[in-house]
C-alpha cells in the first residue's frame, strides 16, 4: 500500500512506513494513493463473513501484500479479541451501533489495539525502541495505554487537559504506571495535540526517540475503524440496509474518516451526519466556507471538546478524490442543554446512553426522512460519564469491572503547562 502526504504529495511511503512514522513532513497526514473498491457482486459474500475474517479482508484491500493475509488475520484476531460491536434497535427506523464493548469501553479500542499489534509485528524485524506520544480528550488515552501496556521496547506518553476529562476516564489510564506515563496539561485538548505536533517537528526527538503517535494521525488507527462499519451493515436486516444514514459524534473526525473510507470501498451508505458539540469549527465551515476555529470550550461531551479537528484534511481529500459533493454531508452542533434532553429521551425509550451518542442521536432524529433508516454510533459506555448521566437521569449507574477495578487506584500523572520545552525535557530525561 502506498500513501502520500497531504501537505507534500512528493512524500510517498508504504503502509509500514506510515505506521512507524505516524506523521509526514510539515506535519502532513498520510492518505492512501489507491482507494480500492469491492465489486458490488462480492459485497453479500463479504457481509456474510465473520467479523474477524471480514475485517482482515477489508484491511487487506488497503494494505495489500505488505503483510501476508494469514499474518494480518493473526494481528486482527489479537486486536479485536473482545465482544463484537452490537446494533441496539430503538424503534422501527433508528438503532444505536454500540462500539464500546472493548477493554476500555470506547470505540478507540479497535484502532489503538490494531496499531499496537501492527507495530509489534513490524518491529519484530528491528526491535527499535519507540516512544508513542499521544494526546487525549478522554478515550484515546485509555485505549492506547491498555493496548501498549507492558509491551517490550515501547514507552507511551499521554497528554490530557487537566480537569477536562471525566474522573473515571482519568482513572482508567493514569493509574497503570510501568511503560505508561501520563501528563496533565494546564490547557485544552488542542494544546495537547499541538504539543504532539511540535514534538514531531523536533528533528532531535524524531531521530533519537523513535517518536510515533497513536492518535488518529496514524493511518493504522483509521483503517481499523473502517471494519466496524461493515459489521454494522451486516447486522442490519436487509430491508434496513437501503437508504442508510449514519450519524457520527465527531471530535477529531477520525471516525467519520473511517466511515467515508468504508463507503468509498463500496459499502452502500447513503449519507453521514457529522455531529459536534459546541466546538463547532466544522459545522460553521460547512455553512459559510470559513475555517475559523474558536477557543475550545468545555462541554459535558468532553471527548469531543476539540476545535482544530485533525482529520478534516482527510475528509476533504476523500470527497475530492471520489468526486462526492460536500453538500451530501449532514452536519450540526448540539448544546449541553439539548444533549441532556436527548439523554432523557433515549432513557424514555429504555436506552441508557451518554452525552456523545446523544448528540449523534439528536441530529439523526432531526435529519432522517421517511423511508430512511438511521444509525447513530454509541462511542463510549455510559458509565465512563457516570457523574453526568446519574445527574441527568437521577439514577446511579453501576460500574462495569473495567472501571470498578481502577476507581480507587492512585493517579500517577505529572502536571505541566502547555510548554514544549518542559515536555521535551521530560521526554529526554526518562
Ligand atoms: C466517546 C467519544 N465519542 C466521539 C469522539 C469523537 O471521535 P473522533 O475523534 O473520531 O471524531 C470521541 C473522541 O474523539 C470520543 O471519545
Ligand atoms: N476524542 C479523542 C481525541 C483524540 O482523538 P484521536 O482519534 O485523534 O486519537 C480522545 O478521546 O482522546
Amino acid at each position: 500500500m502506498k500513501l502520500y502526504n497531504l501537505k507534500d504529495t512528493t512524500e510517498i511511503v508504504t503502509f509500514s512506513q506510515a505506521v512507524q512514522l505516524g506523521l509526514g513532513n510539515n506535519q502532513g497526514l498520510f492518505f492512501p494513493k489507491k482507494l480500492p473498491i469491492i465489486k458490488s457482486s462480492d459485497l453479500e459474500k463479504i457481509l456474510d463473513m465473520d467479523f474477524i475474517y471480514r475485517s482482515t479482508f477489508v484491511l487487506s484491500m488497503f494494505i495489500g501484500n505488505e503483510i501476508p493475509f494469514d499474518e494480518l488475520e493473526k494481528i486482527v484476531r489479537r486486536s479485536f479479541s473482545f465482544s463484537s460491536p452490537k446494533i441496539r434497535t430503538l424503534n422501527q427506523n433508528v438503532s444505536c451501533f454500540e462500539l464500546f464493548h472493548g477493554p476500555t469501553l470506547a470505540f478507540k479500542d479497535f484502532g489503538a489495539r490494531f496499531m499496537a499489534q501492527t507495530l509489534s509485528y513490524l518491529n519484530k524485524k528491528n526491535s527499535k525502541r519507540v516512544t508513542v506520544l499521544t494526546a487525549t480528550s478522554g478515550d484515546t488515552g485509555a485505549a492506547v495505554a491498555h493496548a501498549f501496556y507492558l509491551m517490550d521496547n515501547v514507552k507511551v506518553v499521554i497528554l490530557y487537559p487537566k480537569g477536562k476529562i471525566s474522573a473515571l476516564q482519568e482513572k482508567l489510564f493514569c493509574t497503570l504506571g510501568n511503560n505508561i506515563q501520563t501528563i496533565s496539561i494546564n490547557g485544552s485538548f488542542d494544546d495537547c495535540q499541538d504539543l504532539v505536533k511540535k514534538a514531531f517537528n523536533d528533528k532531535y526527538l524524531r531521530k533519537n526517540y523513535g517518536l510515533n503517535s497513536a492518535n488518529s494521525i496514524n493511518i493504522s488507527r483509521i483503517l481499523a475503524q473502517v471494519c466496524y462499519y461493515f459489521e454494522a451493515f451486516s447486522q442490519l436486516p436487509k430491508k434496513n440496509r437501503q437508504k442508510l444514514i449514519i450519524s457520527v459524534p465527531c471530535g477529531n473526525f477520525g471516525n467519520l474518516t473511517a466511515g467515508l473510507l468504508a463507503k468509498s470501498l463500496g459499502l452502500p451508505i447513503k449519507s453521514f451526519i457529522a455531529a459536534t458539540n459546541a466546538n463547532d469549527t466544522v459545522p460553521r465551515f460547512l455553512l459559510n466556507k470559513k475555517w475559523k476555529p474558536k477557543k475550545t470550550v468545555s462541554t459535558i461531551s468532553n471527548a469531543m471538546d476539540i476545535s482544530q479537528p485533525n482529520n478534516w484534511p482527510r475528509v476533504e481529500e476523500i470527497f475530492r478524490r471520489k468526486k462526492w459533493s460536500m453538500t451530501s454531508l449532514g452536519f450540526g452542533s448540539v448544546s449541553d442543554i439539548e444533549t441532556k434532553k436527548n439523554i432523557k429521551e433515549l432513557y424514555s425509550l429504555n436506552y441508557t446512553s451518554e452525552p456523545h451518542a446523544a448528540i449523534a442521536y439528536k441530529l439523526l432524529k432531526e435529519k432522517i426522512r421517511d423511508h430512511e433508516y438511521g444509525i447513530f454510533l454509541g462511542t463510549a459506555h455510559p458509565a465512563k460519564f457516570k457523574t453526568v448521566v446519574d445527574e441527568v437521569l437521577n439514577i446511579s449507574l453501576s460500574l462495569p469491572k473495567e472501571l470498578a477495578s481502577r476507581e480507587k487506584s492512585i493517579l500517577l500523572s505529572k502536571n505541566i503547562n502547555p510548554d514544549f520545552i518542559l515536555l521535551k525535557n521530560i521526554l529526554l530525561n526518562q
